[in-house]
């Protein structure tokens, strides 16, 4: 009889064995939940009141003029479900390769020189600074991120400067519905292993993490996804090795609560404010460090001739010595990214970044 009836039992148990248990989302509500899932910190209420409504209303403002980012994909040109910008800091506006690496910003499209930080945002660019700072004093550090100076900040402090923002890329996503696909963000100027400051201003947003699993433990556990709810005047902090491990969005939603602010906008009458101003928008701000060592007359180009982006080679990972995590990749590429915009033809360049052979650092773990 077994050998006229095969045994689908034995086939079953083995298809069961293969597939790794799924868990359901889960919501990580509070800043200890956070830290213990992910490598993201939350820091609530992290601006005065008045500073975040002053920069939320600026940049609402300066939103109306923000663009949707197009680029190919495959054989046709897909828009950004949100309207984006990039900002350079002031001390730097005047450094030609951080204009240079701003243009190919976000799918190698060039695009005007960008402008500074406008006021509220440079007040609120140095609160978040010691927030950072201060969160990253009590973190491991991976060996390849960056470990030179950082530009003395002009503040008399005793406590070591680890990182500054020199840059920042803003988002509106305006109603339920506007958002931003899972991605990792591309290395090309952040270097391996970036800090990045994501502030948000507005309506409450869900943030959603979800990891990329290793190839050797795809079949042992499944990813799981994470939804953080980002209130007005949040900073999450994407610390190093979320970039390399997790892809993140910006999910559109069935409905969002009306962000009322706090105080009134210095752009409108006032009588608008007393009759109940009332915003649907969510304003993004993320905060990044562009290194010098991977600055933009640096970057590797393709054979297009255009600059090469930077990813990491999430699916191949090790654990640090120390570290409970396996969060430590082996390899970045440099790839073509010109087929974004070049009517989907790029070409099929792509190398391993060789720190040492391009001679970038100082890294944290070693020197150069
Ligand atoms: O809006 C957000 O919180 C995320 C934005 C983002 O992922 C990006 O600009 O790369
Ligand atoms: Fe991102």
């Amino acid at each position: 009889m077994r050998i006229l009836r095969p045994d689908h039992a034995s086939e079953e148990r083995e298809k069961v064995k293969e597939t790794p248990p799924r868990f359901p989302p889960l919501t990580l509500a509070t800043p200890t939940l956070i830290a213990q899932h992910t490598p993201c910190t939350l820091h609530t209420s992290v601006l005065p009141a008045e500073l975040a409504c002053r920069l939320f209303y600026a940049m609402l403002a300066e939103s109306q003029n923000w663009q949707r980012n197009k680029w190919w994909l495959f054989d046709r040109v897909v828009e950004s479900p949100h309207r984006t910008s990039f900002y350079v800091r002031q001390s730097e506006s005047k450094d030609e390769d951080m204009h240079q690496a701003a243009q190919y910003w976000y799918n190698g499209r060039q695009v005007a020189p960008p402008p500074p930080f406008p006021p509220a945002m440079e007040a609120a660019c140095d609160f978040i600074e010691r927030v950072v700072n201060a969160e990253m004093r009590k973190r491991k550090r991976f060996p390849l991120e960056w470990g030179g100076e950082t530009a003395d900040t002009g503040e008399n402090t005793s406590e070591q400067v680890i990182w500054r923002a020199n840059v920042a890329a803003s988002n509106c996503y305006e109603g339920a519905k506007e958002s931003v696909g899972y991605h990792s963000d591309q290395l090309t100027n952040l270097g391996p292993y970036p800090t990045i400051a994501s502030l948000s201003l507005g309506t409450s947003r869900t943030f959603r993490l979800r990891e990329v699993v290793p190839l050797d433990e795809k079949e042992e556990r499944s990813a799981r996804t994470y939804n953080i709810p980002l209130q007005h005047n949040s900073l999450i902090i994407m610390h190093a090795s979320t970039q390399e491990m997790y892809k993140h969005c910006i999910p559109p939603q069935n409905a969002i609560d009306m962000f009322h602010p706090p105080f009134p906008s210095p752009y409108d009458e006032k009588e608008d404010f007393e009759s109940g101003f009332a915003s649907n928008c969510r304003i993004n701000i993320t905060f990044r460090f562009y290194r010098p060592d991977f600055k933009a007359s640096s970057i590797p180009k393709c054979r297009c001739g255009v600059p090469c982006i930077l990813r990491p080679d999430m699916k191949n990972r090790y654990s640090s010595v120390d570290g409970e995590r396996k969060d430590m990749v082996a390899k970045y590429w440099w790839t073509c990214y010109a087929g974004a915009q070049n009517d989907g033809k790029g070409c099929d360049f792509w190398k391993v970044m060789d720190v040492h052979q391009e001679g970038r650092g100082p890294f944290v773990g070693f020197s150069k």
